[in-house]
């Protein structure tokens, strides 16, 4: 389909080598799309699957989107087998809720997770058509090197929005294939059905009397007619057609009185149909349509077309922690370095009821102990004399309608806890310099590697608070413990590896399913990142570079007992700051570990350990 892929080759290096817009290389909607993209810096190069019990809840919650949706998809999913492709439809947050279409290409949509319970919005996979029709609210397509990440750029797509009677998206029909693929009509195609589904979504669920009308008598009764909603004598919804036809726009024509938009005449409109002379001359046939009524849910929601993946300690505990969440208890999470801790707070947020509102993570071992405190409850003007004179709200006040997440909880100085203690106890936030106490209101997440029991029964940590944020506690597993590593791995590689067209080895799977993989998911993605970009293209890594760890099963030799361990990897970390000024970054850099650990080391020589 795409006619000048090279024109796009050109847009992207003049757009991402030299920064110059990429205006009349690439149709305006890219272009605006890549301006919003760079300007919301880099997204997560991986996607973590939703749980599956969450995806129910979510096709649920849609479900007379999906209800009214689904003899499109049925007529779609013999024209996507035919050319290879697939359909989707999400919700209006970008949510894959369904799919339907070529078996062969799944496989293929799949490695770059286009498939139920994955977020295609741009936030989250940068310019793609769902996503980017969200935003510019009309049909477009997406294709190839025009999606922003390039392991999305063997994809073509076009989608059309979904709107409800109110102008608001209430989903996005999308046709996905390879660029050879997806024929010229894939556009015209989901901007059709996409009308069809509002009209059957209107009619469904509109409140009031629904009018229908249109210049052309024979089109009444069609999904091509225009339909309005009218209560107590005032428009409450209308489709889009609606709007063309009568020269209006959802804003100008909600909430006014439908004299106003229809002429006196317009209570004379039976079912049977009527010219009516609308109040700037021109003429339609109207009649009323049958009375709205509640879309039926019979229908069971479909079901994801493939068997569920192996089951996923992830999901399984991420389903239960939501809900926790979501009752307003605290949820602590526990696990060893890299296991994903991080990940999985922000996908409680994302899948929880604050979702909307912000997600703010404060590192309390990343902060010297002089600043966390003006860093976590704010200050007040003239709280400080130099630098920074004006006020600042503080993180705690930043996360108000959200989730506060706060990571190594267990470095936080006691000092701090207690001032913690008090916010969660009254729900206030005093800002240093005396300033009023402010309300606020957040869901609460703690991570943590430490043995909080352990360190409250040492006085370093406050039992209370203990208790007040392990209401719920999530133990991650480690990976070499978990029954589903070897897919993991797997998933891992196939998503790092597509842009490249690489295989793994059975051979090569075994040594990473064998290894103890003391940095877990995270030590496991570099290793799968330092194997593909040493692999040649399209070819199949047979062996994997790993660094030497001990099992965890061998008879440790005397000498490593976990304190010299412990020990030893304090010495790299000193004389690696010394080399490197003290830079935290750098000296990360240099030992191949994460930041934190940097700022863990640091935090535990400030207490003395
Ligand atoms: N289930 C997962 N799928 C994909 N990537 C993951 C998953 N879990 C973790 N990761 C990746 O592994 C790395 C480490 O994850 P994360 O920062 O959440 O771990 P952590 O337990 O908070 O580590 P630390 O205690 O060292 O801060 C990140 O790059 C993250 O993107």
């Amino acid at each position: 389909m795409p006619s000048g892929l090279s024109r796009v080759q050109q847009a992207r290096e003049r757009f991402f080598d030299e920064g110059r817009a990429p205006d009349g290389w690439v149709p305006p909607h890219i272009t605006r799309s890549w301006m919003r993209c760079r300007s919301q810096g880099p997204r997560p190069e991986l996607w973590v699957p939703m749980a599956t019990a969450l995806v129910r809840e979510r096709r649920h919650e849609a479900r007379s989107l999906l209800d009214c949706a689904m003899p499109e998809l049925d007529g779609l999913a013999q024209h996507a087998a035919d050319t290879g492709c697939i359909a989707v439809i999400c919700g209006p947050d970008g949510i894959i809720l369904d799919e339907v279409g070529s078996t062969e290409f799944v496989p293929k949509a799949d490695r770059v997770a286009l498939r139920p319970g994955a977020d295609w919005s741009e936030g989250a996979r940068g310019t793609n058509a769902i996503g980017t029709v969200l935003i510019e609210r009309e049909a477009l397509a997406v294709l190839g090197g025009e999606h922003f990440l390039d392991h999305n750029g063997f994809l073509a797509c076009a989608a059309a929005p979904v709107f409800d009677g109110a102008g608001h998206v209430a989903g996005v029909l999308d046709l996905s294939g390879e660029p050879s693929r997806l024929d010229a009509h894939a556009l015209g195609l989901v901007r059709l059905a996409a009308r069809q589904i509002e009209h059957r979504l209107m009619l469904a669920s509109a409140r009031g009397q629904v009018l229908r009308f249109h210049a052309k008598a024979g089109l009444l009764g069609t999904p091509r007619e225009g339909l309005l909603a009218v209560e107590d004598g005032r428009v409450v919804a209308a489709n889009g057609i609606g709007l063309s036809l009568l020269g209006e726009t959802w804003d100008s024509l909600l909430g006014q009185p439908v004299e106003r938009v229809l002429g006196r005449t317009w209570s004379r409109i039976d079912p049977r149909g009527e010219v009516l002379v609308l109040p700037s001359g021109a003429s339609l046939v109207a009649g009323i349509a049958p009375s709205a009524r509640p879309v039926a849910v019979s229908v069971p929601a479909r079901e994801a077309p493939r068997p569920a993946p192996v089951a996923d300690p992830f999901d399984t505990l991420l389903a239960v922690a939501v809900r926790v969440l979501d009752a307003g208890v605290p949820v602590l999470v526990t696990g060893e370095t890299g296991a994903g801790k991080e990940v999985f707070a922000q996908r409680l947020h994302h899948e929880g009821r604050r979702r909307h509102g912000p997600f703010v993570a404060v590192n309390c071992a990343a902060l010297p102990e002089t600043l966390i405190e003006a860093e976590l409850f704010g200050y007040d003007d003239g709280a400080f004399t130099g630098a920074r004179r004006r006020g600042a709200p503080g993180r705690l006040r930043e996360a108000d309608g959200g989730v506060l997440f706060l990571d190594e909880i267990g470095d936080m100085p006691l000092a701090m806890q207690t001032r913690l203690l008090r916010v969660l106890e009254t729900r206030e936030v005093t800002p240093l310099g005396g300033g009023k106490p402010v309300t606020v209101d957040f869901d609460l997440v703690c991570a943590t590697h430490c043995d909080l029991p352990r360190l409250a029964a040492e006085g370093a940590f406050r039992s209370d608070l203990l208790y007040r944020i392990a209401g719920y506690g999530v133990a991650l597993p480690a990976l070499r413990d978990r029954p589903d590593r070897r897919g993991l791995i797997r998933k891992l590689f196939d998503t790092l590896a597509a842009p490249r067209r690489l295989a793994l080895s059975d051979e090569a799977l075994d040594q990473l399913d064998r290894h103890p993989w003391p940095g877990n998911v995270r030590e496991l993605i570099h290793t799968l990142k330092t194997a593909v970009a040493l692999a040649p293209d399209g070819g199949t890594v047979e062996r994997v570079q790993l660094v030497a760890h001990p099992a965890p099963a061998d008879p440790a030799p005397p000498v490593a007992a976990p304190v010299a361990l412990g020990d030893l990897t304090a010495q790299a970390i000193e004389r690696a700051l010394q080399a490197c000024g003290g830079r935290v970054a750098d000296t990360a850099r240099q030992l191949g570990i994460h930041r934190s650990t940097v700022y863990r080391h640091l935090a535990q020589r400030r207490r003395g350990h």
